[in-house]
């Protein structure tokens, strides 16, 4: 198929409950900006004279001028085609916004998620995988999905938005296969054609490969200090490293990466609980002696994510049981498996080959941790936290 994407064409009217566009999907988070104050207020059934969708022409982004891609294997729709057959994804359209009465609260607990972008990230060596970047109902940060494989796909990002292009969804990654340049350096340093050709070409769809076993997941709290800043305090960054290893070689699997640093208290808190911990208290103590819960995360981003996805059952990489009641809790999702994350120096404790390991201790070396920090604060997590690892019986902490 060799599409030549027009405007007319792009501005085949869909009706507006067919789509999601960018400002619905504001509308409906009640956590859009307080210069948006009439979404609390109004209610949504578009009867009044405010424009639906105000911005449409805003998300009718300029056809690049210079833009030539190959797609690979593409399920692209065909936009000439009616609206309503361009989409097969069964995501359904969120709420409106409640009205300020029922403004956010904690009252609201069953989150929607949406995906927004994705893209390739090929990593060093040779694999690849699919970064979705997610908005919510529920706050406004940016959580991440880390997709590997072809098989998942995200219900939000295919689905057609209001009066988009073909070239509206490559940029926000709605297509299966492979994105290739197919203009040369020459070609890109000369003038452009006249018009607005930029026409793609597109090949064959491909066949997606199919997932055999249902898919691993990890749920994984963001931790700067460990997975950025080398930090000896704790097993965050290998336990992501390890997640991804196992990731790529099943060819398959997730890793929703929820903005809640600190187990929910935020990167300063966190700092102020390290200096309580460096006078001794332990990482619950410190917690609470900030006035904080021991662990202040919730999973109904996470939950809203792995629907986006269609996961509802997985196998899920924790040592944590907290973990698996709440993502289990008030949804379709269902862990068949829970898959250990033993700290890569405690296993080799238990093997008996930690010696191998030849670095100081609280060295980080491909972010394998060891040290009696480390150490400590994975006790604790067992004896306060029920996390489900064996204290390695030879280990004096
Ligand atoms: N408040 C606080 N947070 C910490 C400390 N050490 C690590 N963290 C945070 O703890 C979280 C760890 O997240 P995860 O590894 O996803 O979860 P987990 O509860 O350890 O469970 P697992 O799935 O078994 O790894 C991250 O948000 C880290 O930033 C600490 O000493 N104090």
């Amino acid at each position: 198929m060799n599409t030549d994407i027009s405007m007319a064409e792009a501005s085949a009217a869909p009706t507006q409950t067919e789509y999601i566009s960018r400002n619905a999907v504001d509308h409906m988070n009640p956590f859009f900006s307080k210069n948006h104050s009439h979404a609390y207020t109004h209610s949504h059934n578009h009867s009044h004279s405010h424009k639906p969708y105000p911005d449409t022409h805003a998300l009718q982004t300029p056809v690049p001028r210079r833009l030539s891609v190959q797609i690979e294997a593409s399920s692209l729709p065909d936009s000439s085609a009616p609206p309503s057959a361009l989409s097969t994804a069964t995501y359904s359209t969120p709420p409106a916004t409640p009205p300020l009465a029922q403004a956010p609260s904690k009252t609201i607990t069953d989150a929607i998620a949406w995906c927004t972008a994705r893209a390739r990230i090929p990593t060093p060596d040779g694999s690849e995988y699919f970064l979705h970047i997610y908005e919510n109902t529920k706050d406004k940060k940016e959580h991440l999905a880390f997709v590997f494989g072809d098989a998942i796909r995200s219900k939000s990002l295919d689905k057609v938005q209001w009066n988009e292009t073909e070239i509206d969804r490559v940029k926000r990654g709605a297509y299966t296969g492979r994105l290739r340049s197919v203009v040369s350096d020459e070609q890109q340093d000369n003038a452009l054609p006249a018009g607005d050709n930029y026409s793609t070409g597109l090949a064959e769809m491909p066949q997606l490969t199919s997932t055999p076993l249902t898919p691993l997941v990890r749920i994984h709290s963001e931790c700067f200090t460990g997975e950025i800043g080398h930090s000896a305090r704790c097993d965050c960054g290998e336990q992501l490293d390890e997640a991804i290893r196992l990731m790529k070689a099943e060819g398959s699997g997730v890793v929703v990466y929820l903005r809640q640093e600190g187990r929910g208290i935020g990167l300063a808190e966190k700092l102020r609980a390290y200096n309580l911990q460096d006078l001794g208290y332990d990482t619950v103590m410190a917690n609470l002696m900030l006035n904080h819960g021991a662990d202040e995360r919730t999973y109904e981003v996470a939950q809203a994510i792995l629907e986006d996805l269609g996961l509802d059952q997985v196998r899920l990489l924790t040592n944590n049981p907290d973990k698996i009641e709440q993502v289990e809790k008030d949804s379709q999702i269902k862990v068949i498996e829970r898959v250990p994350m033993m700290p890569k120096s405690w296993e080799a404790i238990v093997q008996g080959t930690e010696k191998e390991f030849e670095v100081k201790e609280g060295a980080v070396e491909n972010k394998i941790v060891r040290g009696k920090e480390l150490d400590k604060y994975l006790k604790v997590k067992v004896e306060r936290m029920r996390h489900l690892i064996a204290i390695p019986s030879s280990m004096n902490v």
